[in-house]
């Protein structure tokens, strides 16, 4: 993210906030995990393809929260590189879209209108998968914050200011109320790379 939070500009477009050093740490993380996932909104922005750019580990199971199935036909985490990839949608994705998509990927139904995110990680779970690494957005963030779902936050600050109120930030959603408590996060680590930092937090446990 940037120095003010932000995770792209206002108009959703990426920006390069971190440098090769970082981008090698995130492809090396790739390598220690079972499954990277995102939410359909950072592939309708971004269209990544959530590879493993060094080739020094096969790709991760790739997995998009995806409740109304609106993923599009030639993604690139669709088509780039070998590998499994999911996509989770809820009952209310249309019976023709997840047709079409399941030539592509393994279609997982958790959740009537929005994905159930517990009832699609114990899903992966079942099948093997035990640590997920999510990449955003700030949706989807927040939902699994909010759920109590993530055990790690790892931030890498550089050396930008975005700007912008309807900026996508780290984590979005509606906001946590003053009189619903936060979650809380411990400090674990703080490592300079490049011209940015970079921030590990774990989950305080209650
Ligand atoms: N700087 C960075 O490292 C990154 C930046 N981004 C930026 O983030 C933006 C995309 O973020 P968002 O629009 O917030 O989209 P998002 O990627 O968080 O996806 C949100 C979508 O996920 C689906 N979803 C399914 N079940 C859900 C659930 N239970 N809770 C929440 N979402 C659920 C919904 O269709 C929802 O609209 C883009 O502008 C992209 O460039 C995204 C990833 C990384
Ligand atoms: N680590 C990192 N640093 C940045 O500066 C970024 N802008 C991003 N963006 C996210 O990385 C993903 C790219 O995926 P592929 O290279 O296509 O596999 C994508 O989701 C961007 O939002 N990341």
């Amino acid at each position: 993210m940037s120095v003010d939070g932000k995770i792209s500009t206002y108009e959703r477009v990426q920006v390069r906030i971190s440098g090769d050093e970082d981008f090698r740490r995130v492809d090396e993380l790739k390598c220690n995990v079972d499954a990277i996932m995102v939410g359909v909104g950072t592939i309708l922005a971004d269209d990544p393809s959530l590879t493993v750019k060094s080739g020094r580990c096969k790709n991760p199971v790739r997995v998009v929260a995806d409740s109304r199935a609106r993923t599009p036909l030639d993604a690139q985490i669709l088509h780039k590189g070998e590998g499994k990839r999911v996509i989770l949608v809820s009952e209310n994705a249309p019976l023709e879209r997840i047709n079409a998509l399941s030539e592509y990927a393994e279609i997982i139904i958790a959740g009537s209108t929005r994905v159930d995110l517990r009832a699609g990680l114990r899903e992966l779970k079942r099948q093997g998968i035990d640590r997920v690494m999510v990449e955003g957005g700030g949706t989807l963030n927040w939902s699994l914050i909010k759920e109590g779902l993530v055990d790690e936050i790892h931030t890498y600050i550089g050396g930008v200011v975005i700007g912008g109120r309807n900026a996508p930030t780290l984590v979005d959603g509606d906001g946590f109320s003053k009189n619903e408590g936060f979650p809380i996060f411990d400090l674990i680590d703080v490592r300079r790379i490049g011209d940015g930092v970079l921030l590990r937090w774990r989950a305080k446990k209650v």
